[in-house]
């Protein structure tokens, strides 16, 4: 794991703006987490923030502004970014005839590292069948393999595009676990929701985008009227 301070910034977004053509992307987004954080993101759908995510992670090119990541720079570092980075995207493609333990063990092998006693402890806790293949599974547990294979390395920052859509209320619980005990040991937490509770529950600080504008909040701790308000028009 990279060697951060407490409270040091994991994440600093100066004045992001991207677009798609003449498409808004998002538009002069800055943003800092702070090491230990377990930071929410929330706002409509097409409001920017799965853009801003894939800026952050140096797989979109944007006109303007600066990233930097664990103190690297997303473009110019963005293969020692994604080493330290666990990052699980809103939908996950796998090859459908594969085994669940295989692809886990691929995604591991990429990196060039062995966490098999980790990935058994992550599918134990997210009860995680790993002799079925992919195609067998149900859109939940295709989740599930996505968010083993996002945490077995124990990267320094965690990334994840609505991780919890699918997954049982018990399995939520115990993903919430996981992440506070990988933040209480040196993590930081990044997660994109349109759930009010594991905002509410779960973070410590939180910000909204809308119409590629980010803002953010006094509290992660809002009421429902609050939530919801920040969805309408
Ligand atoms: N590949 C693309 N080409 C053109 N426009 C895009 C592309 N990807 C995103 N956009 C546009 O950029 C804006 C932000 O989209 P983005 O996917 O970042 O939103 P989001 O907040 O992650 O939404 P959701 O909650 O639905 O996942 C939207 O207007 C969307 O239509």
């Amino acid at each position: 794991m990279k060697e951060i301070a407490k409270g040091q910034k994991v994440i600093e977004i100066s004045n992001l703006t991207k677009s798609y053509g003449k498409q808004r992307g998002v538009i002069d987004v800055s943003l800092s987490v702070e090491k230990g954080d377990i930071f929410g993101f929330i706002g409509p759908n097409g409001a920017g923030k799965s853009t801003t995510i894939r800026s952050m992670l140096g797989f979109l090119k944007f006109s303007q502004g600066s990233i930097r990541i664990l103190g690297m720079d997303s473009v110019k570092n963005h293969e020692d970014i994604l080493k330290e980075v666990g990052y699980m995207p809103s939908e996950a493609w796998f090859y459908d005839s594969m085994k669940v333990r295989d692809v886990i063990k691929y995604a591991a092998d990429i990196r060039g590292l062995n966490c098999s006693s980790e990935a058994d402890k992550i599918c134990e806790k997210l009860k995680l069948d790993t002799n079925k293949r992919i195609k067998q599974l149900s859109l939940g547990n295709r989740k599930k393999v996505s968010i083993v294979c996002a945490m077995q390395h124990k990267p320094s920052l965690f990334i994840f595009d609505e991780p919890t859509g699918g997954l049982d209320p018990l399995i939520q619980k115990n993903f919430f676990e996981l992440i506070h005990e990988y933040v209480d040991n040196g993590a930081t937490c990044l997660l994109s929701t349109h759930v009010l509770s594991e905002v509410d529950k779960y973070c410590t600080k939180a910000a909204i985008m809308r119409e590629g504008r980010l803002t953010m909040l006094d509290t992660p701790h809002i009421d429902d009227e609050t939530f919801l308000s920040f969805y309408e028009d």
